[in-house]
């Protein structure tokens, strides 16, 4: 009997942004989905659950703790009690707290083996609400990390805010997550059963979404540095091929140490005698390695990676890099 992992979305976004109005909007727009919901509250009590619309859905609550920290071992829990118990879903949806950390949400389905072969994780749905994302970014760190997690963000309270102020947010946001595509929303709504198939951590997906142009020259192409306060976005396309145990070893110590400033990092990478691409993804500051496609034989072998996070420093990441060069 072949088995197929539920997909899992999760959704972030500042407190208030529109989350739960989000997903009563996709539990109306697709009932022939049996969804299961999570929903997680920092309170001890669980409001939010109650708020979502009245459906046949299984809907779970973790309370009194943040699902990124505290409960995340409840998570677990719960998750195991899910494929064991007598519960009928095709997809599963956890709603995280406003202030929560997605990242660290998703490195339970990212690094747990057991997880992940009753779930896959489909993506990460970033709602953020225009009328004050920007008054939080660069305060409420967790804002920004939810917004460079995301592989797909809704721009939600839309019709609310000037034009002036939503072109703002979006130069900003943009700024923190140059991969995710986006939409104006006013109470979430948009189009939803395309964003039930991100496939956001599918080898070909993360491919695209790194498919920014390329020159051809260069030894390494310095293509974006792109700044909100304190926090940046650093992009390198990389032709020399890297030797994959110092890399593994660079990416350990660093997160290690520094895991904290890096939200996120995602990249494909060219590593010396591999026929396949690597890709590496960054979750609660440990690197994944995963392996990609095959390097097609008309295809150029490069690196392309983009690290995001508080102060990173273009020169220091870059040195780095280099000498985790092949020689
Ligand atoms: N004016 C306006 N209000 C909205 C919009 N979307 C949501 N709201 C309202 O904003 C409030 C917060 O929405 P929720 O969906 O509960 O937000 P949330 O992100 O789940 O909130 P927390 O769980 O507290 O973090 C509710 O009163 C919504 O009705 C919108 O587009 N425009």
């Amino acid at each position: 009997m072949s088995f197929k992992a539920v997909p899992v979305t999760i959704l972030t976004g500042f407190l208030g942004a529109g989350k739960t109005t989000f997903l009563n909007h996709l539990i109306a727009e697709n009932p022939q989905k049996k969804f299961v919901i999570i929903e997680n509250e920092f309170g001890e009590i669980n409001i939010d659950s109650q708020l979502v619309i009245n459906t046949d859905e299984n809907i779970f609550e973790l309370s009194n703790g943040c699902i990124c920290c505290s409960v995340n071992g409840d998570l677990a829990a719960l998750l195991n009690k899910l494929v064991t118990g007598p519960y009928d879903y095709d997809h599963l949806i956890i709603e995280t707290t406003g202030i929560a950390d997605p990242s660290a949400v998703a490195a339970t389905f990212l690094t747990d083996y057991n997880i992940q072969t009753a779930f896959k994780l489909d993506g990460v749905i970033g709602i953020v609400d225009t009328l004050n994302v920007l008054d939080v970014l660069g305060v409420e760190e967790e804002a920004s990390k939810q917004i460079a997690f995301s592989d797909f963000l809704i721009f939600n309270k839309s019709s609310k805010a000037s034009a002036e102020t939503l072109a703002e947010v979006k130069e900003k946001v943009k700024a923190l997550n140059p991969f995710a595509d986006f939409v104006f929303t006013d109470y979430s709504k948009t189009p939803s059963s395309n964003l039930l198939q991100l496939n956001a951590f599918d080898k070909t997906k993360v491919r695209f979404n790194l498919g920014f142009k390329t020159d051809d020259k260069p030894l390494i192409q310095l293509k974006a540095e792109t700044h909100h306060h304190n926090i940046v976005s650093q992009s390198y396309i990389l032709k020399p091929s890297f030797d994959l145990l110092k890399l593994r070893h660079y990416f350990s110590v660093m997160l290690m140490i520094q895991g904290a400033y890096f939200y996120r990092i995602k990249g494909i990478l060219n590593i010396e005698g591999f026929k396949k691409q690597l890709i590496v993804q960054s979750v609660k500051g440990a690197p994944v390695f995963t392996e990609g496609d095959d390097w097609k034989n008309d295809e150029e072998r490069e690196t392309r990676i983009v690290f995001i996070g508080k102060n990173l420093k273009r020169e220091i990441l870059e040195k780095g890099l280099k000498q985790c060069f092949y020689k």
